[in-house]
């Protein structure tokens, strides 16, 4: 990215779980302190190539305060059961991104307002759902940044059966567990590691 300061367009501060990073725009694309889809994947061609860089494909909305967010992935393999879900959101977030791998089911919500605002409170940065979600309003009043496919009315079983921290395929997308994602207003990446500004 190329700027002079005088390029640079505020947008403003935004608190909690952004609160460390702030948005500017340069030539109509928007940055946060952390890290700009497009920008990481022009500047990371090799990486995407072999696939040390994936990008989730385009089937995910956008949900919560935070449109743009990045975090180390932790995991979770569900099917329309989400005790697991909370049960992770309890544990300290520290600042990680909880990637679900709801097998993209349409029958039911996996993340309510309830475990979006447990997230808030438990320092979550994100969560992101194949599968859906509900409580829209109350989500979107929450301080993460949440991705998911649809949502839907009805909650999901409480049989408490899935698997954490295992490998995830997500539309084609092979997800591990400590691996780094980043999603902005472009969309969701995949890093082996962190990547740098
Ligand atoms: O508990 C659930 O099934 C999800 C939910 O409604 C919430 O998080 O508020």
């Amino acid at each position: 990215m190329k700027a002079v300061v005088s390029d640079l367009n505020l947008e403003g501060f935004i608190s909690g779980c952004c609160s460390s990073h702030f948005f500017f725009r340069v030539s109509g694309r928007h940055y946060m302190g952390s890290l700009a889809t497009a920008e990481a994947c022009d500047t990371n061609a090799a990486q995407v190539a072999v696939g040390d860089i994936r990008v989730l494909p385009p089937i995910f909305k956008m949900y919560g305060q935070c449109r743009a967010f990045s975090g180390p992935v932790v995991t979770l393999k569900v099917f329309e059961d989400n005790v697991l879900v909370r049960e992770l959101l309890e544990t300290k977030g520290e600042g990680r991104v909880l990637v679900i791998d709801g097998g993209g089911s349409m029958r039911c919500a996996l993340v309510g307002g309830n475990l979006g605002q447990l997230a808030q409170n438990m320092g979550w940065t994100g969560i992101v759902v194949n599968g859906c979600i509900r409580d829209v309003d109350e989500i979107n009043g929450c301080d993460v940044g949440v991705r998911a496919l649809a949502s839907h009315p009805q909650k999901s079983y409480k049989k408490g059966i899935g698997e954490k921290h295992v490998p995830i395929n997500i539309a084609g997308t092979l997800i591990h567990d400590g691996e780094w994602l980043y999603a902005d207003s472009d969309g969701i990446l995949i890093s082996k590691g962190e990547l740098s500004l």
